[in-house]
This record gives structure tokens, sequence and C-alpha cells, in this order.
């Protein structure tokens, strides 16, 4: 902080001269592929989509609104599992941690494409192309009260300007995370590491003018992903008590008992 001439310098300027690392070749290729799968696996096919949209729900059906929800979640949580699956890394862990990892990061990796898939303009979440969620939808789905953290948290990445490399890399760092029970705990964590380079770096070398501390703020995204995951835990045991039922997959991978 002191130059040649002894002043001092303050602490901002130094900050400033230190150069941004380039992206390796490594790093170019990861992200390349993340986003390569993430555009692979965006959204159901039409033909699944059709299968799900077969029945006309009658606006003020509660029933059927909980169920197209619950069959757009099983849907895209099967894409999950595809774009999981291709992850570098992925395949060299253990089967049993691959679905330790796929359980707990399903709800907050949903959490993220809802978040991709909301559009400002008409406040509202399209999965699928067809299926505008807004938050009233929510509500009449009996969903009301948590419609209203995930709307915010939607608004909060809009702001942000997330892109798709973003998007891609937090995905994926959801996926490699310390979990309960991981067999193989310090090579998930080595994986984490990889992608969470890859993601400072790429940020560091963004061309767009971003607001500063852009990597800190991508960083919470993963912690509030966390809360809005564990909220969803919640929400599935309270669905018992509402006499609404998940479907067998859900129950199973998000682990409600008594299926
Ligand atoms: C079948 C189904 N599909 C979802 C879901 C729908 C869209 C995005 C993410 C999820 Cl996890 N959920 N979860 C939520 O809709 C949900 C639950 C709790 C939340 C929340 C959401 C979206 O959002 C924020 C905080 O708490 C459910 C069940 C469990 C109803």
């Amino acid at each position: 902080l002191v130059d040649s001439s002894s002043n001092v310098q303050s602490p901002m300027s130094a900050m400033q001269r230190t150069t941004t690392k380039p992206l390796t070749r490594e790093q170019e290729e990861l992200i390349n592929t993340l986003v390569y799968y993430q555009e692979e696996f965006e959204q159901p096919t039409e033909a699944d989509i059709k299968k799900i949209r077969d029945y006309e729900i009658s606006d003020d059906d509660s029933d059927a609104k909980f169920k197209h929800i619950t069959d757009m979640t099983i849907l895209t949580v099967q894409l999950i599992v595809e774009f999981s699956k291709r992850l570098p890394g992925f395949d060299t862990l253990l089967r049993e941690d691959q679905i330790t990892l796929l359980k707990a990061c399903s709800s907050e990796v949903m959490m993220l494409r809802a978040a991709r898939r909301y559009d400002s303009k008409t406040d509202c979440i399209v999965f699928g192309n067809s299926f505008p969620y807004t938050q009233a939808s929510y509500a009449l789905a009996g969903l009301g009260d948590s419609a209203e953290v995930l709307f915010r948290f939607c608004r909060s990445l809009c702001k942000m300007k997330v892109d798709n490399a973003e998007y891609a890399l937090l995905a994926a760092i959801a996926i490699f995370s310390e979990r309960p029970n991981l067999k193989e705990l310090k090579k998930v964590e080595k994986l984490q590491e990889i992608y969470l380079e890859a993601l400072k770096s790429y940020v560091e070398n963004r061309r767009l003018p971003r607001s500063h501390m852009v990597f800190a703020k991508l960083l919470n995204i993963l912690t509030e992903l966390r809360t809005l995951g564990n909220i969803n835990s919640e929400m599935c045991f309270s669905l018992t008590f509402k006499n609404k039922r998940l479907p067998p997959f859900l129950a199973e991978i998000w682990d409600v008992s008594g299926y």
C-alpha cells in the first residue's frame, strides 16, 4: 500500500491495480459445456407438456391447480437430474452420493429454474412455455404464503441480471454442495471448488459494467437457495395435514415419509 515515494496508497487504488486473471481454457470449456446442457434440458418436451395439459383446469379448482404444479415439477426435476448427470465430475462420484446430491439439490435448483423462467413484465413464472404461475395461482393451489417468498427471490435475481453462464454455474455449485450422509465429502467439495473458481473468473471477466461485489452477491444466492429448499421440505410435510398428497416420485425424492 506504500509506493516508492513512501506515500500511503488508499486500499481502493491498490485493489484497482490488481489485474483480473483471464478465464483458463479449461474454465471456458467447462462453462460452455454447462450452458450447452442447461439449454438442452431447459424445458420439458411439447409431448410431455401436452400430457399434463390434456385435462382442462377450471380456474377455481385448487386440486387441479395443485396437480398441474406437481406434474410440471416432476418433469422439471427429471430435467434437473439429466443436467446433473452430465456435469463434469458427477460420474466420478459413488452412486449413493449421486443420489444424496440429487435429492438434496432438486428443490434448490427448482427455485433457480423458477427464477430463470420469471417474466418481470407479467410478474409470472412461465414453466414449460404455457404454465404461467402467478402469486394468485400459487395461492389457489394452496401454496399462497410461500409464493410471496418465491416471487421476491425471482425479482431479486431478475434485477441482478444473472446470465446463462452464471445460472448454470450456480446450479452446478448447488448440486456439488456438502450434504448430510455424503460418503465422499472431500470429493464433492473439490468439485464444488472448481465450479466456484470458474464462476469467480467468469464474473470478474464479464464485459458488461456490473455493480461491484457481484461474486459475493451470487454466493449469497446459494445461501438463499438453502433456505428456500428447507421451506420447501417443511411445505412437503405440511401437505399431509392439508390432505394434499405428493405424487410418489416427489414424495420419494424429497423424503416425505408415508407416501
Ligand atoms: C410440487 C411442488 N413443486 C414445487 C416447486 C414449484 C416451483 C419451483 C420450485 C418448487 Cl420446489 N413445490 N414447492 C413449491 O412450490 C414451494 C414450496 C415452498 C416454498 C417455495 C416454493 C416454490 O418457494 C419459496 C419458499 O418456499 C411443490 C410442492 C412441495 C408444493
